[in-house]
């Protein structure tokens, strides 16, 4: 899967441990991410005035090192700091700079662009109240704020907050995201993410979804070998209507409905029938639940193929026992409340509650919300990245399973036409607009694959 790799505190604390096994010591660590940090702010800022506030942790290691860097370049900068540096590698940096460091306090004056080193992803608890007020004053009266690894006050693993955090305008991260970057309610506070390479192995078990990879056309191919998608309708034709044109849109050769009476303007090209032959073999994948309403004999009927499926809405909520998925090969798309109707209040954040719904289940769960996330039985993970607030309108997640049910049907694997549709339903969003409804949402999914 392509996209940004992201790691849990632990998970990054043992890559830089390799790191530091492998030869390279910390301290160097540091100062790439010191120096990719004052390398953000020059393009970002220009030379403005800066000032840097720095913590006692390796956050503020960054800071101090970045504030050698910015000097060396010309860039007018103070640095104040709520303590001494307590780390090796920190009092090192701090001691490589050599310029001024003021306390920080009521008498600081604000500048054009402020730097949050406070803590990052080592922050446990609350800030001190004297060190968020001033975080919260010198941010209000910069022009631009800027975050380093994470903005101080965000919970780096489940993306809570400790206090309210300043909105920055862009966060710079080193060696991976954190989960946190694309988890609410810590997501918009971090502005636009950048990544800095700071030479760390990585993996690629958790990453931000990015642009799929599609399978080309086959010169060959006819509309079933080009994927066909059989859904199955319910009390609310119009949920599946638009479900069916979003995997019509997405490229599926085929889309057929059965359904037990007549759907009103769907397109000519999506069959209607109404029978439902669950053993054709031709299915590359069957789509239902969206508008099924309190008919779980449709669940039921779907259940009997063979062939992979996407779960959607009232289906989710038929479903009764997660096991039900057990060798199913289903995608299945719920939102918070269908999330918890399945499988009860899981513990953990909303990573590991993905996760574990997905092991029990053995489907791939795109867990939807202005943090949507696709969890695999396996393990990996995928973070949708920001897309507009303007998506959560009715049939959206329709058109969501349609995509997704179009990416099965074209031959990706689960997890990977998971993590594709949510990417294009994401950016089908952007281009539609933010006075989309759904059916222009479907409409703008051939503009989203454009972009590919
Ligand atoms: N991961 C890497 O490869 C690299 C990361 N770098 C940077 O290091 C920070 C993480 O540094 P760390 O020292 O572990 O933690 P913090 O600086 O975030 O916090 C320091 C320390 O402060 C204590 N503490 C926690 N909460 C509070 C609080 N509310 N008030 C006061 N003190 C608090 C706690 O003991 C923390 O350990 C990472 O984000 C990167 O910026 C490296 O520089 C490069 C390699
Ligand atoms: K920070």
């Amino acid at each position: 899967m392509s996209g940004r790799p992201i790691l849990a505190t632990q998970a990054m604390r043992a890559a830089e441990q390799a790191a530091i096994d492998g030869g390279t010591p910390i301290e160097t660590l540091m100062e790439r991410a010191g120096a990719a940090l004052a390398e953000a702010i020059i393009r970002y800022a220009g030379p403005q005035p800066t000032l840097l506030l720095c913590g006692p942790g390796n956050n503020g290691g960054d800071g101090y090192v970045a504030a050698r860097h910015l000097a060396g370049r010309g860039v007018p900068v103070r640095v104040a700091a709520i303590a001494e540096p307590t780390t090796d590698a920190a009092k090192a940096a701090r001691a490589a700079y050599e310029g001024a460091v003021e306390p920080l306090g009521d008498s600081m004056a604000p500048a054009k662009v402020m730097v949050d080193c406070l803590f990052g992803t080592g922050l446990k608890r609350p800030l001190d109240g004297d060190v968020h007020a001033q975080l919260v004053r010198l941010g209000e009266a910069a022009g631009l704020r800027i975050a380093c690894d994470l903005p101080s006050g965000v919970d780096s693993d489940s993306g809570a907050l400790f206090g309210p955090v300043p909105n920055f305008d862009m966060t710079v991260a080193f060696g991976a995201l954190k989960p946190a970057h694309r988890l609410m309610p810590a997501m918009p506070a971090c502005g636009r993410v950048v990544l800095a390479d700071i030479g760390i192995d990585t993996g690629t078990d958790w990453v931000e979804i990015g642009p799929p990879q599609l399978p080309g056309l086959d010169p060959a191919g006819h509309k079933y070998t080009r994927g066909l998608v059989h859904c199955l309708a319910g009390k609310m034709p119009g949920a599946i209507a638009l479900a069916a044109m979003a995997a019509a849109r997405s490229g599926a050769g085929y889309v057929r409905i059965s359904t037990s009476r007549p759907i009103d303007g769907l397109p000519a090209a999506i069959a209607q029938i109404d029978t439902a032959d669950m053993s054709d073999e031709r299915i590359g994948c069957i789509l239902v639940g969206s508008g099924m309403g309190d008919i779980p004999q449709v669940l039921t009927l779907a259940l009997t193929s063979k062939a992979p499926k996407v779960i959607d809405a009232d289906g989710i909520g038929a479903l009764g026992e997660p096991e039900r998925l057990k060798g199913q090969n289903a995608i299945i798309t719920p939102h918070a409340g269908e999330f918890e109707t399945l499988f009860g209040t899981l513990p953990g954040n909303k990573v590991e509650q993905a996760l574990e719904a997905s092991r029990r289940s053995g489907a791939v769960v795109i867990y939807k919300g202005p943090d949507t996330l696709v969890a695999s039985p396996d393990g990996r993970a995928g973070f949708a990245p920001p897309a507009p607030a303007w998506l959560a309108s009715a049939g959206t997640g329709d058109v969501l399973a349609g995509i997704a049910a179009a990416m099965v049907a074209r031959g990706l694997p689960a997890f990977e036409a998971a993590c594709a549709s949510v990417w294009l339903h994401g950016r089908a969003g952007e281009l539609a607009g933010p006075h989309m409804v759904a059916d222009d949402l479907a409409a703008a999914i051939p503009s989203a694959l454009d972009l590919l």
